[in-house]
């Protein structure tokens, strides 16, 4: 696992959308894995800018998210169907078509494996972005859900809930459950980038680097797994650890 070290949240988002720009300059076809929460906004900002800047072109691209919330309408403010329209697709050349997030409508498990097959006939995944949840979690892996399955439908926890109830008000309007890409399937990407940034994150980010086995306490040390992990982190994330500056 590669860890780059950055001032802030802008230059974590500027690391970020280059490193995926040029997957998509090296390969106009690629499958790029998104993900959503208020960390990679930024990476999403610098990903249209550069777009209008330079023309790097989606025509071709596949976009597969990571995960969606349960029995949510696609078109409710808070989906995350909505927030790849907002943040990122409205603004890009994107086929509506090539644009897959998992089915919020139908959570069977049917569905589930339809999804994993969806980017299995894509040829997997080029790039995976990820953020990490306050616990660990990434995507809707939630602790204690095991490191080896694909795409299925989560109870979130308290924690996740509390965290994104800034986004619907309250925490009793956070759905409770969502549907998933399982490790597993994050698994399987040829490349994951990861951002984090902020204090609240410190705590994840010092368990994210002192993990050396995989552990379903904490999703987001079956990481240390894959061979291509770059992980992002400003300096706020890295509070907790102590980074040798020579
Ligand atoms: N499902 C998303 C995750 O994919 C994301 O990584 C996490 C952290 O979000 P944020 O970046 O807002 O802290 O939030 C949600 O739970």
């Amino acid at each position: 696992m590669q860890i780059i070290a950055v001032k802030d949240i802008n230059e974590m988002s500027r690391k970020a959308a280059q490193i995926i720009r040029e997957v998509v300059q090296n390969k106009p076809d690629a499958v790029l894995g998104l993900a959503t929460g208020g960390t990679p906004e930024g990476t999403y900002k610098e990903l249209v800018a550069d777009y209008r800047e330079h023309g790097t072109s989606y025509h071709k691209v596949h976009t597969v998210n990571l995960d969606e919330y349960a029995a949510i309408d696609p078109s409710d403010p808070n989906s995350y169907h909505t927030y790849m329209k907002d943040h990122f697709f409205k603004y890009i050349d994107l086929p509506e078509n090539q644009r897959h997030l998992p089915n919020s409508e139908d959570i069977s498990e049917q569905a589930c494996a339809r999804y994993d097959d969806l980017i299995a006939s894509l040829g997997g995944v080029d790039i995976q972005l990820l953020g990490i949840g306050r616990n660990g979690h990434i995507g809707f892996n939630e602790p204690g859900t095991p490191l080896t399955i694909g795409t299925h439908v989560v109870k979130l926890t308290d924690s996740t809930r509390d965290a994104n109830a800034r986004y619907f008000g309250s925490i009793s309007e956070v759905p409770e459950r969502a549907v998933t890409m399982g490790i597993g399937t994050i698994l399987k990407s040829k490349k994951i980038i990861m951002v984090v940034s902020g204090e609240e994150k410190a705590d994840a980010m010092s368990k994210l680097v002192r993990a050396s086995v995989p552990d379903s306490s904490f999703p987001a040390s079956a990481l240390v797994q894959h061979p291509n992990v770059t992980v992002i982190a400003d300096e706020p994330a890295l509070s907790l650890i102590k980074i040798s500056k020579e």
